[in-house]
């Protein structure tokens, strides 16, 4: 499986004398999709340049494994920066067919996942387009078919949902999780929170300066700070409602629904039962990578809302 071992106690800009991050210890293996999650400046594009060469770490060191070593290096790896690096002077399709080509797959084989990458990002029919002829969006897909289409056992991909709509994420997605099933080392930069939760299992979370956080995704979402808390849908009368108001100091809607703290449940159930008022339902509330990671940038501990 593909590994890549990242050890260094500074990473930035040798020219500007600019330490991005510190301390980063990194071990990422294939089987694995990781989210590469932080805020504007936090240091993704520059992890992930430093990851594929294009940066040197100020300290330290970076080790790339393949298993198929034989394979040049460009096949190896399918990076896709922010920006979408395309060639402007030629058309969609020559664009995506440089990227298997580069990466040493004969004529046959490079036409093939061609043919299968334009069709996985929705562009078959933009392939005798001009690349400043089509849209961002679509831009952003030919970058990423022609990553595609190298079939590399590593994929760094820097905020690839920019500018595509949510069917097509949500292919891109599927495709890179079956991708990591069979083996492939998957990383995401991403601020589209909702999506990389869907599909990735492992999270990294940089913050001032350093690796905050590298481990799964469950394990990041689930802490003390959240307060788990229960959606719950009952049936009575206006004059329940209002006891049930006064008993729960806030507001019940309209519909019977209120949400309270799991550790309120038992006093509410029994009040429930005493006014008999009936539950209708009675739903967990799961707190999301989305809330978690507002927490912590915020640094507050709040119910799921
Ligand atoms: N070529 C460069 N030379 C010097 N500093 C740079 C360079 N590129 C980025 N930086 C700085 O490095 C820091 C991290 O930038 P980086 O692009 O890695 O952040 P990011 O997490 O990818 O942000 P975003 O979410 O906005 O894409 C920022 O302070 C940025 O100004």
């Amino acid at each position: 499986m593909p590994k890549i071992e990242l050890h260094a106690p500074q990473l930035g800009y040798r020219d500007e004398h600019k330490v991005v991050l510190r301390d980063a210890d990194l071990t990422l293996t294939g089987g694995n999709v990781y989210a590469l999650v932080g805020s504007n400046g936090a240091g993704k594009s520059t992890l992930l340049k430093t990851l594929i060469g294009v940066l040197q770490p100020l300290t330290g060191t970076v080790c790339v494994t393949v298993p198929d070593s034989q394979r040049p290096a460009f096949g190896q790896i399918g990076f896709c920066p922010q920006f979408p690096l395309v060639d402007w002077y030629t058309r969609v399709y020559d664009n995506v067919r440089l990227g298997p080509l580069l990466a040493g797959q004969s004529w046959k084989t490079s036409r093939q996942n061609v043919a299968r990458s334009l069709r996985l990002l929705g562009i078959e029919k933009l392939q005798k387009a001009a690349m400043d002829h089509i849209s961002g969006g679509q831009q952003q897909r030919v970058q990423l078919a022609r990553e595609l289409a190298k079939r590399p056992e590593i994929y760094l991909l820097d905020e690839p949902t920019t500018g595509l709509d949510v069917e097509t994420i949500e292919r891109l997605f599927t495709y890179l999780q079956q991708q990591a099933q069979a083996g492939a080392l998957v990383l995401i930069a991403s601020h589209d929170l909702t999506s990389v939760e869907a599909y990735a299992n492992q999270l990294i979370f940089l913050d001032q300066g350093v690796v905050q956080y590298q481990g799964s995704v469950a394990g990041f979402v689930q802490n003390d700070l959240i307060e788990p808390s229960v959606h719950v849908t009952i049936c009575g009368n206006s004059q329940q409602l209002a006891d049930l108001n006064k008993f729960l100091s806030r507001t019940v809607t309209a519909d019977g629904s209120f949400r309270i703290p799991q550790r309120q449940l038992e006093q509410v159930l029994s009040f429930l039962t005493k006014h008999q008022l009936r539950i209708v339902k009675l739903e967990a509330i799961h707190p999301s990578l989305r809330t978690r990671y507002l927490q912590l940038k915020r640094g507050e501990a709040t119910h799921e809302s």
